[in-house]
């Protein structure tokens, strides 16, 4: 195997070089090899003191192997094909990265959304095996999908206790409610934060149900372990100091790449990572995944196993271990403390403010635009009299260093159902379903400005650049999308509709995002396969 962190570009290189040698001179890289809980100031060190279990997961994880295979050995058997995982961010990111390089199909339910829930549900249920992930084991969404599941089960005449699999950490509220019903329980390392648990039980528990190599992803990333003391030749604080130091010399947005790289989806597990530790007390590095670079000079190229300003290469196991190890790093250089997230919570509490609330406040529109309602105030103040007016203002209104989040609240997988024509060939297929996908805005708007635009699925982003988008540089602007709800899903023991939480999620990152005096726009689509080729359409007029 071999891992390195290789330089496209020399004036980064010797930066990177500058920052690695005085940290090494400082004894960083053994310190923190070591877990010395010290190294990110005192205010950080209670928390860094439980939160660096990951640096020997490569090794601990192993003692799970052996009841890992008895509950695929079991799986297999009863022929449940179907492995379904609820769990949001770093409790899903991580597998789905896994699974999907090792091409074995894993369903992720990292959303609110009752045409996808739905979708899920209907989809085998009388084969299907869920794995309910939550280290806190209180997480709205998580929640929620095991209600749903419970009582599917139950109605369709199956225990759920012969199907539902808990992976949490020890002493959470999950782990009560699993015993109590006679689940499955996997226990994970408590002093280990949710986006750096990628090889703990959250990342090995569904990606071995779904048929991945997990032994084989620890042995790479234990082969990486070694080098990590090191104060030369150490993957880890070479791109640590790298993301650092382009970070303090103003490359702190980081376009990720992964070309034809074999590994698949990595950039969105980086995002949370990098966007959750550094997002903070107005600094950050603002990943952005999917995107071409604009040659921007505050912009920094990092492959994975392709080329790029900084390169890394290496198999999946390797990677997580290097690309946590150097987000504590480049958080030292940062001057942040990268395993807290202060901000995200303020959106969940507003989210649970206003499901206490007999109605939503919606508000009133400001314009709509056929199947399309626009909500909110437009920076400058003036309402467009289209669609492509209101994208256009919004571009517009992106400051010098900043960036335009869309975020939506919808389907991720709708775009899919789209009927295509018979015999139709696989471009034709992709063409078809790229019109209808939602995301296919971000492509659109990013051709008409040099400034990043991202893009992210509500409410998966609330645990990923959620965090950078309110407490990182306040150069955001954002687009929120929501969409009609026609057939919506009761989630049992609750006052409320998956729907009606999207909608409340929504709307609570709104008042926090709004609360900070960013430009902030919500559409609705009244029609969602109609809105989002009104939305597409309004975005090749701008
Ligand atoms: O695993 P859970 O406790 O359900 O948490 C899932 C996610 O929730 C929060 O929003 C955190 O900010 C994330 O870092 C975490 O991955």
């Amino acid at each position: 195997m071999s891992v390195s962190v290789t330089f496209g570009d020399e004036r980064l290189a010797e930066q990177a070089a500058e920052t690695a040698r005085r940290l090494a001179a400082e004894g960083v890289p053994q310190a923190l090899a070591g877990g010395d809980p010290t190294l990110w100031g005192p205010q950080a060190q209670q928390e860094a003191a439980v939160r660096l279990g990951w640096l020997t997961l490569p090794t601990t994880s192993r003692a799970l192997l052996g009841e890992i295979g008895e509950l695929v050995a079991r799986a297999r058997a009863e022929g449940l094909d179907h492995v379904v995982l609820a769990g949001m961010g770093g409790s899903s990111l991580a597998p789905e990265v896994i699974t999907t390089t090792a091409d074995v199909p894993l369903t992720v339910l990292d959303t609110t959304d009752p045409v996808q829930v739905g979708r899920a549900l209907e989809d085998r249920l009388e084969s299907t095996i869920v794995v309910v992930a939550s280290k806190s084991g209180g997480t709205v969404e998580t929640d929620s999908h095991r209600r749903i599941y419970e009582q599917a089960f139950r109605a369709a005449g199956i225990d759920p206790a012969s199907r539902i699999v808990v992976v949490t950490d020890p002493g959470s509220p999950l782990e009560q409610a699993a015993r109590e019903a006679g689940y499955q329980v996997f226990l994970a390392d408590p002093d280990v934060g949710g986006r750096y648990s990628a090889l703990s039980a959250f990342g090995l528990v569904p990606s071995a149900l779904a048929g991945a190599d997990v032994a084989r992803l620890l042995d790479d990333a234990a082969e990486v372990l070694p080098l990590l003391a090191r104060a030369e030749g150490n993957p880890g604080l070479d791109l640590g100091a790298a993301l650092g130091a382009a970070a303090l010399a103003g490359r702190d947005k980081l376009v990720l790449e992964d070309g034809l790289s074999e590994i698949n989806g990595l950039p969105d597990w980086i995002e949370q990572l990098i966007a959750e530790s550094t997002g903070k007390s107005g600094k950050g590095i603002l990943p952005i995944v999917g995107a071409d670079p604009n040659d921007t000079d505050d912009e920094l190229i990092a492959g994975i196993d392709t080329d790029g300003a900084v390169a890394v290469h290496g198999p999946l196991g390797a990677q997580f271990l290097l690309w946590e190890y150097a987000t504590a790093i480049a958080g030292r250089v940062l001057g942040i403390d990268p395993f807290n997230q202060p901000n995200v919570a303020e959106s969940k509490e507003n989210t649970g403010a206003l499901l206490d609330r007999p109605e939503l406040p919606v508000g009133t529109p400001i314009l709509v635009d056929g199947p399309v309602e626009v909500y909110g105030e437009l920076p400058g103040g003036q309402t467009p009299k289209d669609l492509s007016g209101v994208l256009t203002q919004l571009l517009e209104a992106i400051p010098e260093r900043g960036y335009l989040a869309v975020m939506a609240y919808l389907d991720r997988e709708g775009a899919f159902d789209v009927p295509t024509a018979e015999g139709a060939s696989f471009d034709e297929m992709t063409e078809a379903w790229s019109a209808a996908d939602p995301a296919t805005l971000r492509g659109l708007l990013a051709i008409r400005t040099d400034r990043p635009v991202t893009f992210g699925w509500g409410p998966r982003f609330l645990h990923s650049t959620g965090q950078y988008h309110k407490g990182g540089p306040q150069d955001g602007v954002f687009l929120q999308i929501t969409g009609a709800v026609e057939t919506d899903i009761e989630v049992p023991g609750k006052p409320y509709t998956l729907g009606r939480l999207q909608l409340a999620q929504a709307l609570g990152d709104q008042g926090a995002l709004a609360g900070r005096g960013r430009p902030i726009v919500r559409l609705h689509l009244t029609d969602r396969a109609a809105g989002v080729a009104r939305l597409l359409e309004a975005a090749r007029e701008v």
